[in-house]
């Protein structure tokens, strides 16, 4: 049976080592809970660092053990790569790099060797216990390259990949100088998952500027596999904080919290110590807002619960300095013999008692500069079963995309969290309760439940999607088929397209020229008297002459207009005028002066804009305007635009290479018939093609042509074998 395999860096408990032996505590995080509900089932595990590191192979034993029982399988950590990958390239480069703490960034080497390094181990342990038909689910920026990596030891495995923290805007991204092989590992997954519309926007973004592939509609294709990015906000075990809230027991709980603060009015805040959380921030708020309204002096107290975490980072000890100065200046200033401003705690709390927590707060001020999601505000909303309090809530943490009933702030902004804190003291209750109920039922529906179950069913789709294409690539039976109708004909003609079929796609068009395998390949094809092999670009007629004239190849040019048939002279298909050009070519040359990068082409018959070396979002911009502007213009004259890959090209309506081929068709009998294409006007010629030819498309975009085939090192390949015949 099938299994599902997640994967994350922490485990969802931790070993500690205490007098009496190894002790299991539950981490810290949404994400353990969350999953709780599918990694026990049957046979699944959770594969993930169990938080301590081990001298003794004896204890790494019985914690294989123990944690066996419990559906975990630990990877272990050494002291050195619990300091270079997760304390380093883990929390002092992507952490900070990703929340835009960029100036906080370390550039290290080593860092990035340990990375790599300890991604390998993780996928190490994920083969051991994959098999095929296994689901596997990696977890966060502290894994971005195990899903490539698995790949690579699975090919044909369904790995969803899920980032919990934020995806950078590109221009932030990019000074990663890692930057290309972290988006390769990520690629590596079928299903890409954000918590916000906004991160995987910012992912697709980079993919399409530093990996150069196509985006469009949030489906990346990288020439093998169409990967689906998309946003799945992360809810919480919503029933669990309800019930735990309504329990008998939080009565009792509820009792000292009570004696201690009479009427006055509690703001929670609750985080792990971190710089992300905006925690200075937030206690220079509080203290205007005891110095500008005294009258919330002794009416109000502050309970803030710092979490420890990760405290061996440089940057997170310099905060906990910050944080204990403020938290001692305010308290020290505006304490009273019977009043303290501030309720500090340094230290994690069961559930229970935050669920108390949550439950006696009026107001929780959840204030982070930069935060993946934030499920602390979504438990305090869950807690809240009469349905009084206020959330204020940062417009930088994912949770705000759903929560709009919140008093939504910017946390560089005191003044308006001053006022916020101000508001929320003096909502009225019908207020509250109706931006509660609002938020409660956003929360209820969009459960953890729900937040597993819609990413696993998007990943199922999208592996079934990839089957479809996947069913049309060709297949080893079709593949014989193929060869076998080939060493029948005793009259074949064979339609090549050139660029992206023939050879790879290259910063500079001129540099494609054909390599010797390529020759080779022609000159095989070409020797054999049964064969046309028939060479049909968009090229222009000089620059084919220059590569491929001197073999016996037919040479269909510039889609059309020119033709050369084997060793003959050049010819014009169709009698044409380029008397437009003059026309249109300044309307060309001002889209190159307005876009950095583009350059055009000119050919006997047609104008060909070129965009490939554009920024890609400028460069479907301008190509959209000088499309529409040709348009209007095209029809009066007799032309049509042609969309190519990062090409805009203009030329004759007639000419297309769908009636190229025609011409051949009518001309020469024939009894077997291959065309194989990568781009848009490849499909003009599959379209003209009879029912019985075998037509190939490829890449993994939709095509009228019946196969698929991966790359122009698989055309190739196919090639070689045709003539191996
Ligand atoms: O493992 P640690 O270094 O101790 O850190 C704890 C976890 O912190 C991060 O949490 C994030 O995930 C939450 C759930 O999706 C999200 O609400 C929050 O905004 C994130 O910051 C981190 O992403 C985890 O990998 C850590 O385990
Ligand atoms: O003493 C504590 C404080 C917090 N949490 C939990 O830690 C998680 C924090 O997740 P959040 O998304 O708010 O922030 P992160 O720490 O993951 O960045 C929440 O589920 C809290 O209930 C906890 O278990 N004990
Ligand atoms: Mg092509």
């Amino acid at each position: 049976m099938s299994k599902t395999i997640i994967i994350s860096n922490r485990l969802p408990i931790k070993v500690q080592r205490k007098e009496e032996g190894l002790a299991y505590e539950t981490s810290e995080g949404g994400l353990a809970t969350g999953l709780g509900s599918i990694y026990k089932e049957g046979d699944n595990v959770w594969i993930g660092w169990p938080g301590l590191s081990f001298e003794d192979e004896e204890e790494e034993k019985q914690v294989v053990q123990d944690l066996k029982q419990q559906s975990m399988h630990p990877v272990f950590l050494t002291e050195s790569e619990i300091k270079e990958f997760y304390e380093g390239f883990s929390n002092e480069t992507l952490w900070p790099s990703f929340h835009y703490f960029s100036q906080y960034t370390v550039y290290d080497d080593a860092y990035w060797a340990a990375y790599q390094h300890v991604n390998q181990k993780f996928c190490q342990a994920v083969m051991e216990l994959a098999q095929p038909g296994d689901t596997i689910w990696v977890h966060d920026y502290q894994l971005l390259l195990l899903p490539a990596y698995i790949r690579e030891a699975f090919p044909d495995s369904s790995i969803g990949f899920f980032q919990h923290i934020p995806f950078p805007s590109y221009e932030v991204f990019r000074m990663l100088p890692w930057r290309e092989q972290i988006l390769k590992g990520m690629l590596g997954a079928d299903l890409i998952g954000f918590h916000t519309y906004d991160d995987a926007r910012h992912f697709l973004s980079s993919v399409s500027r530093i990996a150069g592939m196509n985006t469009a509609q949030g489906l990346i294709d990288n020439g093998h596999r169409q990967i689906m990015v998309d946003a799945f906000p992360m809810g919480i075990d919503y029933t669990k904080y309800a019930q735990l809230a309504g329990s008998p027991e939080m009565k009792e709980k509820l009792i000292p919290y009570h004696e201690v603060l009479h009427d006055q009015k509690v703001i929670l805040s609750i985080d792990r110590l971190d710089y992300s959380k905006g925690i200075p921030a937030r206690l220079q708020a509080f203290e205007l807002l005891l110095q500008e309204y005294p009258e919330f002096r002794e009416k109000v107290t502050l309970f803030m619960l710092v979490v420890p975490s990760r405290d061996q980072v440089e940057k997170y000890k310099e905060l906990k300095e910050t944080i204990d100065e403020l938290v001692g200046r305010i308290n020290s200033s505006y304490r009273t013999i019977t009043w303290n401003p501030i309720q500090y705690f340094y230290r994690s709390f069961p559930i229970e008692e935050l669920s108390a927590l949550y439950t006696v707060a009026d107001i929780a001020l959840i204030t982070p500069m930069r935060d993946g999601m934030n499920l602390v505000c979504k438990e305090f909303i869950a807690s809240k079963l009469d349905q009084k309090g206020v959330l204020i809530l940062s417009e930088m943490a994912g949770a705000s995309k759903e929560l709009s009933e919140a008093i939504i702030i910017n946390p560089n902004d005191l003044g308006q969290m001053v006022q916020a804190m101000r508001e929320a003291m003096i909502m009225p209750e019908e207020e509250q309760q109706t931006r509660m109920q609002h938020m409660q039922e956003v929360l209820k529906r969009y459960d953890i439940h729900q937040w597993v179950s819609i990413f696993m069913n998007r990943l199922e789709y999208i592996k079934l999607k990839q089957l479809s294409l996947a069913t049309e690539s060709l297949s080893k039976q079709e593949r014989q088929q193929l060869l076998q109708d080939y060493t029948r004909g005793q009259q074949r003609i064979l339609f090549l397209d050139y660029d992206g079929t023939l050879t790879g796609f290259t910063q500079n068009p001129k540099h494609a020229f054909p390599d010797e395998e390529l020759l080779h390949l022609l000159e095989c094809l070409t020797q054999e008297s049964k064969n046309r092999v028939v060479i049909i670009s968009g090229r222009d007629r000089n620059t084919l002459q220059q590569w491929v004239g001197h073999l016996p190849v037919d040479i269909i040019a510039e889609h059309g207009v020119w033709m050369r048939p084997q060793t003959q002279e050049w010819q014009m298909m169709h009698h044409l005028t380029n008397e437009w050009k003059t026309e249109v070519r300044p309307i060309m040359d001002m889209h190159v002066s307005r876009t950095p990068g583009s350059f055009i082409e000119e050919k006997d018959y047609s104008l060909v804009w070129h965009y490939r070396k554009v920024d890609p979002t400028l460069g479907e911009l301008r190509a959209r305007e000088l499309g529409n502007h040709l348009q209007f213009m095209a029809a009066n004259i007799n032309l049509q635009v042609m969309e190519g890959d990062k090409v805009l090209e203009i030329k004759n309506v007639e000419v297309n290479k769908g009636i190229a081929v025609l011409r051949w068709l009518e001309l020469l009998p024939h009894d077997f018939l291959l065309a194989i294409g990568d781009d848009r006007t490849d499909e003009d010629m599959f379209k003209m093609m009879p029912e019985d030819a075998y037509t190939i498309k490829v890449g993994s975009q939709r095509s009228l042509a019946k196969y698929h085939l991966d790359s122009s090192k698989e055309v190739r390949k196919l090639l070689q074998e045709v003539c191996d015949q």
